[in-house]
């Protein structure tokens, strides 16, 4: 492979990426020099224990938040070099992003919170996909509910369906199965794979569980801000 086609391949890379809020005494550094480069259509696990830096280093990553140092680039994109609506624009379409607050407008039914981010995006056809991606998670029955009227379960499976119906190039999940049972969640992890292998996605998610980090094919394991192990299957 020539150099040109190996750089076009890594879709995110970070170098010596720092975070840290507040000053002096109260200064918190929640990442500690992170260097990540992550391929086109690679699974991602990561691992690690509570409050040691995983959400942000996805934050950061997917340019949810700005590092306070070093470089985050995302499909060749600096991503220091954006201002807020740069941002936004980069990310709508290209990537999926589902917090563990799912982040749903309430005002708007659970069809158009999928359907409208796509019609924003110019997609004629918004509403069947959104259809057909609630369809696919099980909520059928649930179009028209309002996320105040459906459960912690049912409004993670509406995030998790606004992610993915765009068909983004990259894929985060932040605990995409925390509040589902065995059964719900192993159907929405096979289709997260699903909807990462149609279009050879890249897919980056949050787990404390052994068995779905292991259907990756590279695990990290966050410690104290950094990334302690990095391993390929
Ligand atoms: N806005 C903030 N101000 C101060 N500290 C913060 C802020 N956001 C996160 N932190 C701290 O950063 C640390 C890492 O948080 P983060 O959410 O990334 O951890 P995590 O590994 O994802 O944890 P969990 O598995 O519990 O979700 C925590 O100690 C948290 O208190």
């Amino acid at each position: 492979m020539n150099v040109e086609a190996a750089v076009a391949d890594i879709v995110i890379a970070a170098r010596d990426v720092t975070l840290s809020f507040g000053k002096g005494e109260t200064r918190t550094d929640v990442l500690r020099g992170i260097d990540l480069t992550i391929k086109r259509g690679e699974s991602v696990a990561v691992l690690g224990p509570s409050g040691s830096g995983k959400s942000s280093l996805m934050a950061v990553i997917s340019g949810l938040e700005r590092a306070s140092g070093g470089r985050v680039s995302v499909a060749g994109i600096d991503l220091a070099g954006l201002d807020e609506d740069a941002l936004a624009r980069a990310r709508r379409g290209n990537i999926g992003i589902v917090l563990q607050s799912f982040h749903l407008l309430p005002t708007m039914t659970a069809l158009e919170n999928v359907a409208v981010p796509m019609e924003l995006d110019g997609a004629d056809d918004a509403f069947e996909r959104a259809k057909a991606e609630l369809t696919a998670v099980g909520l059928a029955h649930r179009l028209d509910h309002y996320p105040a009227q459906l459960s912690g379960g049912e409004q993670q499976r509406v995030a998790i369906a606004r992610a993915v119906a765009a068909r983004p190039q990259i894929l985060f999940a932040d605990e995409p199965t925390g509040n589902l049972d065995g059964e719900t969640g192993a159907a929405i992890i096979d289709l997260l794979f699903a909807r990462q292998r149609e279009v050879g996605a890249t897919l980056m998610i949050i787990t404390h569980d052994p068995s779905l980090a292991a259907r990756c094919g590279r695990v990290l394991e966050v410690q104290d801000g950094r990334i302690a192990v990095d391993r390929r299957a």
